[in-house]
């Protein structure tokens, strides 16, 4: 099936990737430890090489990390292939995708997107998310900057978990400047409670940006603003190309207590429905 032993043959330990086996081409653009660029393994497949600055990562961590996220796979989970440890700077092999980050996907072909392809967006992301869900596994840092476009557009999910490793406590600590405050729900602002709940709080606002083709959620305010306007009640508003039960549906994502919004498994039974009825 879809899920082949990505790294059978890469090496001997199944999540070491052998650099020399490795092509490096053009540089993609820089994710949150350093360059991404794409290669090739083999001469023959196209792969993504996240380069990983000294000092960003927690690496030990990480690659005890990798051999489990190895283990997950989902056609819309953006792969990992292995990693490359025995030389630094250190660098993680993805499935390469061609369309590149969700984020600037939505801002270059905003307003072309019809609310078929938007709604299927949240559709890809809703099953693997889904799927993590099912296996326990908390992303931590889901939004549309988080998701890249396969060269048949189809949106995945990447970097999940991967919060855990970053070394700069701008990002990690919820006052850092870098934190996603924005994405976040009141219980990790206020006591760092991560669930897979957290993450549908971040999923409904990752459908707030889909659904506004890549506008930034509470554009303007502060961040501290922000945790302020969210503990006072305060919601983002109705994207105009969301019709109001797709708004209805990321609005249930932003309830108050975690126990309050729906699972990923009930979110994508009522994306498929609303897929459904909207053909
Ligand atoms: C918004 C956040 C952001 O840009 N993130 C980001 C940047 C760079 C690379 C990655 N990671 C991966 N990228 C690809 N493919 C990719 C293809 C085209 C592309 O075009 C850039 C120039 O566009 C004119 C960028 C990336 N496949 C797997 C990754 F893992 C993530």
């Amino acid at each position: 099936g879809r899920c082949v032993p990505a790294t059978a043959g890469f090496s001997s330990e199944k999540w070491e990737i052998d650099p020399s086996e490795l092509t490096v081409m053009k540089e993609l653009g820089s994710g949150q430890f350093g360059v991404v660029r794409l290669g090739k393994w083999r001469a023959l497949c196209k792969v993504a090489i996240k380069t990983i600055n000294e000092g960003a990562m927690h690496e030990e961590d990480f690659i005890e990390e990798a051999k489990i996220m190895m283990r997950l796979c989902h056609p819309k989970l953006v792969q990992l292939y292995g990693v490359c440890t025995r030389q630094r700077p250190m660098c993680i092999v993805t499935e390469f995708m061609e369309n590149g980050c969700l984020l600037n996907y939505l801002r270059q072909n905003g307003g072309t997107a019809g609310q078929t392809w938007l709604l299927s967006v949240c559709q890809d992301t809703c099953e693997a998310m889904q799927y993590l869900e099912t296996h326990h596994f908390i992303h931590r840092d889901l939004a549309a900057r988080n998701c890249l476009v396969s060269d048949k557009n189809v949106v995945k999910v990447c970097d999940f978990g991967m919060t855990r490793y970053v070394l700069d406590n701008q990002y990690t600590s919820s006052t850092g400047s870098k934190f996603p405050v924005k994405w976040s729900p009141p219980e990790v602002l206020h006591y760092n409670k991560y669930s897979s709940k957290s993450d549908v709080w971040s999923f409904g606002v990752l459908m707030w940006e889909v659904f506004t083709e890549g506008k930034m959620p509470f554009d303007g305010r502060s961040n501290v603003d922000v945790v302020d306007e969210i503990t006072r009640g305060h919601r983002l508003y109705r994207p105009h190309k969301a019709s109001n039960d797709v708004y209805q549906l990321m609005y249930q994502c932003w309830h108050e207590r975690p126990q309050g919004r729906p699972s990923f498994s009930e979110l994508l039974d009522s994306i498929r429905l609303l897929a459904e009825l909207a053909d």
